[in-house]
């Protein structure tokens, strides 16, 4: 095996994974499935130091931080936690403690799965609350915080104190956002923790609120400055205040007793109304935490034990086919429906034809179905030994939507229905268009979508744009009524200045994702640019290789995106790149800025002057006036004065990415 590629495979899978799960909320791997290539990555790394790069996500806090709120730069790094997934690994975690310290026991606690937040508390009131985000950085979401019922707002002694603890959705509180999701015809929330993850990181407090989010607590910053010694000791003290704190911890006198109260949370944990994914077992002790250390990712003195993805046995009653956006057929089973992991399945995937004849799966089999971290709920096997009447499976011959006969490439594992004209690919397609990371035209979700093709008003994305002319009409439709058609016509124009990347991505060309469609138009900056492209021009680029190279040449060669560039421009959809910013109209006209704390790349007088260049102004004080705070490390009073009055704060990364790139 090439290792080199191999870790680099890795890389970019976890990732593409890490933008999926922090960014858009929207996982589409396991949690299982990633940590099991985290833990490769950090063996692969550990043998082969050579092949490591400095910029691995083995060294990186996963989260990112939104523009849509204010920054926050944390006092104290919030940190990430290694992994446990076995005994072995627990008694390793135990030898590498036993070397640096001695005379300690372990705190364990559930690992609760929702999302962390730095809470701030001056003379026992609450002021303000962010999240992890990088670790360095995170989102001021004080608003949305203070709309959860069990965090106290004032504490029952007056101290000041920074306090972290997990946000989570309930199971029920999960149920009913679900339904009222369903009910409005938007794409229902992976699990509790997406859920959690999403509402947190909104702008309306008042949706926040109706959301039923919990919290429970489990570290008090600097702890021992409050004369608390342990960690044990931390859940008590928080308690006694007044916060919410998890009742199911347990001191534990060595790394045996650890491993032997693990097999009992494992089964405490399903009887929970909330999900856990883990046990966190602590060094008790916190005087020994600085000898211990940390890395630049997480602490040497704690460890997450993650738990075995749940599998339960339930009944396949039969196997119904989906048609995907790009024709292929997926079997689906239909089982009847079973709580795995605080919620009920119905349906599994099947993934293929040979995967069910290689697991010889049949209909009316009992079946082991995985909720592998809660997403895609999958057919693990079948259980042969209660095998009584089944149907053996047989794979369709046509296509379940418009009835045409299928293909199945010799060396390909999928059915594809080819025909251009087929619904359920049109559908397909019509939602991959409108989702969030390609043209994010929010209101228009998967219902509505099907509503408007089924009445006959898209066919094709580009009439999406001429919805506007039908406005009357689509007003009278089922559930839809005046406002829900303004919203649906206003973001459908606002979504004509996107970037052309998220275009390019809407357009569903084979193999040309979110980042390759970036990683082409920074080569070709529009539309008739790429169209014109060679292949080996395109293959030129980075990280584009032949197939993509061909699947571009052969998407620009058809009449029909042919014609379709001149309909986005007649439609007034951008097909260009935007132009970089010109000094006719300057970037920070009118804006004042604020400098405060260290900055690492710039001095201040160098910053005040990129500033002034763009047209705006710096100024010495903050003031409800200022536009901009640009906070270094330790930044002061300024930063504090700053998040009170609501000044938008940013760090220099995001200074950065204001300027254009010529500065
Ligand atoms: N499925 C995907 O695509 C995908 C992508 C990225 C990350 N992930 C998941 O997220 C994990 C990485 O995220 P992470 O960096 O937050 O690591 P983590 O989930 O392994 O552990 C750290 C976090 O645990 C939480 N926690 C809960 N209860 C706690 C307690 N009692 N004490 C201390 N901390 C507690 C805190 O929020 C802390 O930040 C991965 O292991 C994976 O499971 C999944
Ligand atoms: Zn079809």
């Amino acid at each position: 095996m090439d290792i080199k590629k191999r870790m680099m495979d890795l890389q970019q899978a976890i990732e593409k994974a890490n933008y999926e799960y922090h960014t858009l909320d929207r996982p589409t791997v396991s949690d299982f499935e990633y940590d099991l290539w985290m833990k490769e990555l950090i063996e692969l790394e550990t043998n082969h130091p050579e092949y490591k790069n400095p910029s691995s996500p083995t060294l990186k806090v996963g989260g990112v931080v939104l523009d849509k709120f204010n920054k926050v730069v944390h006092d104290k790094p919030m940190m990430s936690l290694s992994n446990a997934f076995s005994d072995q690994d627990l008694l390793d975690f135990d030898e590498r403690v036993s070397k640096e310290v001695e005379g300690y026991s372990y705190n364990m606690e559930l690992k609760i799965d929702g999302l962390a937040i730095n809470l701030k508390y001056r003379d026992g009131i609450f002021i303000s609350a962010s999240t992890r985000g990088d670790g360095l950085v995170g989102e001021d979401v004080t608003s949305n915080v203070r709309t959860i019922k069990s965090l106290p707002m004032k504490l029952s002694e007056p101290v000041s104190l920074e306090v972290r603890g997990e946000v989570f959705m309930p199971h029920k509180s999960f149920e009913k956002a679900n339904e009222e999701r369903a009910k409005e015809g938007l794409e229902l929330f992976r699990n509790a923790r997406n859920a959690a993850a999403g509402t947190i990181r909104q702008l309306d407090s008042a949706i926040v609120s109706s959301r039923g989010l919990d919290i429970f607590c489990y570290t008090l910053v600097d702890a021992e400055t409050y004369g608390v010694k342990t960690q044990s000791g931390v859940l008590n003290y928080l308690s006694q205040l007044g916060f919410k704190t998890n009742p199911n911890y347990v001191v534990a006198k060595n790394i045996q007793e650890v491993i032997e109260h693990i097999h009992r949370y494992d089964v405490l944990r399903k009887s929970l109304p909330y999900d856990t994914d883990g046990v966190v077992i602590k060094v008790n002790e916190l005087i020994k935490y600085e000898q211990i250390g940390q890395t630049v990712k997480y602490p040497k003195w704690a460890i997450a034990y993650k738990f075995a993805p749940e599998e339960v046995i339930t009944k396949l009653n039969a196997i119904t086919f989906q048609v995907g956006r790009t024709g292929v057929i997926t079997p689906v089973a239909e089982l009847t429906p079973v709580l795995i992991s605080g919620s009920m399945v119905a349906r599994a995937t099947l993934h293929n034809e040979d995967y069910i004849k290689n697991l010889d799966i049949e209909i009316g089999d009992d079946v082991i179905v995985r909720k592998a971290g809660e997403i895609i709920p999958e057919v693990v096997r079948p259980v042969i030994e209660n095998r009584q009447s089944t149907v053996p499976f047989k794979m369709i011959e046509t296509c379940p939507s418009c009835g045409e006969p299928l293909y199945r490439e010799p060396e390909e594992a999928d059915w594809f229905c080819v025909n251009p004209g087929c619904p359920a690919q049109h559908v397909g397609k019509l939602i991959h268009f409108a989702s969030r990371p390609a043209m994010n035209i929010d209101s228009l979700g998967e219902k509505i979508v099907i509503q408007l093709y089924e009445e006959g008003y898209i066919k094709d994305f580009l009439d999406i744009y001429y919805l506007k002319d039908q406005r009357d009409k689509l007003i009278e439709l089922d559930r839809m009524g005046e406002k829900k058609v303004d919203n649906l016509l206003e973001a459908i124009e606002v979504s004509k200045q996107n970037s052309l990347d998220k275009l390019l991505f809407g357009l569903g060309i084979n193999h040309v994702g979110a980042k390759v469609a970036k990683l082409l138009l920074k080569k070709f900056p529009s539309l008739e640019a790429l169209s014109e492209a060679t292949l080996e021009q395109l293959t030129a680029i980075d990280d584009i290789g032949e197939a993509i190279a061909n699947s571009v040449i052969q998407y620009f060669s058809t009449d029909y995106a042919k014609q379709l560039i001149h309909t986005l421009h007649d439609i007034g959809i951008q097909t260009a790149m935007a132009q970089k910013t010109t000094t006719t109209s300057p970037l920070f006209d009118g804006k004042t800025f604020v400098l405060t704390g260290k900055l690492e790349t710039f001095t201040r007088e160098d910053a005040a002057a990129i500033i002034e260049s763009f047209g705006g102004k710096v100024s010495g004080s903050v003031s409800k006036k200022t536009d901009y705070v640009l906070a270094g490390s330790d930044a002061g009073s300024k930063l504090e004065k700053a998040n009170s009055l609501g000044v938008k704060v940013i760090d220099e990364l995001a200074f950065k990415e204001m300027i254009p790139n010529e500065q």
